[in-house]
């Protein structure tokens, strides 16, 4: 008999088999001006308000793609763990909104998004469509991309120093504790997929992944106008 020690290790998960496939865009994403601006403590005031103000728009947004993931799951854990997500966006992340729009006396966003610029649109469609027309692990797969980007991201950039303290708090609250458990649980899910996926779900799953980064890109040059 083969002891257990020899068994190969299993195969690297589909999570990261997609970031490398996809590393043109994931580099792109987490080395973008506007992360290379805010890891430097040089990101302009401007952009940054324009930013907080798309940024609000898009985890209203998230509640939706969120929302709908959470139709479409069929265990406990899954209805557990969205719904943990969903708690995190409704209070935790709109609470902050709330509180730097107060700090920096920013005016109340309106909440249609309709002045929104064309790339934070470009965003909120494409994880719109995403949520409506996509099975449950390719909207897993799309907002693993944008989730684990920023924590990516924010992981490097909280080493160094950041004087606004209130993109200092964004920053941070994209690193460890819940955020970080949650890409666990993602990459976790988009593994535990793969394994029984049909060919099309597996292109289906890497083709939200990559979409999500790509419309990214557009998201964050857009601040700067
Ligand atoms: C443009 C943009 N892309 C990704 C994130 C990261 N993120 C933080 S919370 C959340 C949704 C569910 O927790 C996501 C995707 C962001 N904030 N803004």
């Amino acid at each position: 008999m083969i002891p257990a020690e020899t068994t190969p290790p299993a195969a690297e998960g589909f999570s990261l088999t997609i970031r490398a496939r996809n590393k043109d865009a994931w580099d792109a994403m987490v080395g973008h001006r506007f992360v290379q601006d805010v890891r430097a403590d040089r990101l302009p005031d401007a952009v940054f308000q324009r930013y907080l103000r798309y940024e609000h728009a898009f985890v209203e947004t998230a509640v939706t793609v969120f929302a709908q993931a959470l139709a479409k799951a069929s265990t406990t854990d899954q209805r557990r763990r969205l719904a943990t997500v969903l708690h995190g966006l409704v209070f935790d992340q709109i609470d902050y909104f709330e509180a730097v729009f107060r700090d920096l006396r920013m005016a109340p966003t309106d909440e249609a998004g309709a002045s929104l610029p064309d790339g934070a649109k470009g965003l909120r469609d494409g994880a719109l469509a995403l949520a409506a027309n996509g099975s449950l692990p390719e909207i897993l797969a799309g907002m693993l991309a944008a989730e684990w980007a920023y924590e990516t991201w924010c992981t490097e950039a909280s080493s160094h120093p950041i004087s606004h303290p209130s993109l200092k708090a964004w920053v941070d609250l994209h690193v460890g504790g819940a955020f970080a458990e949650q890409v666990v649980w993602l990459r976790a899910e988009i593994d535990a997929a793969a394994l029984t996926a049909s060919p099309a779900l597996l292109t289906a799953m890497e083709t939200a992944f990559r979409r999500t980064l790509e419309l990214e890109l557009p998201f964050h040059d857009a601040p700067y106008r």
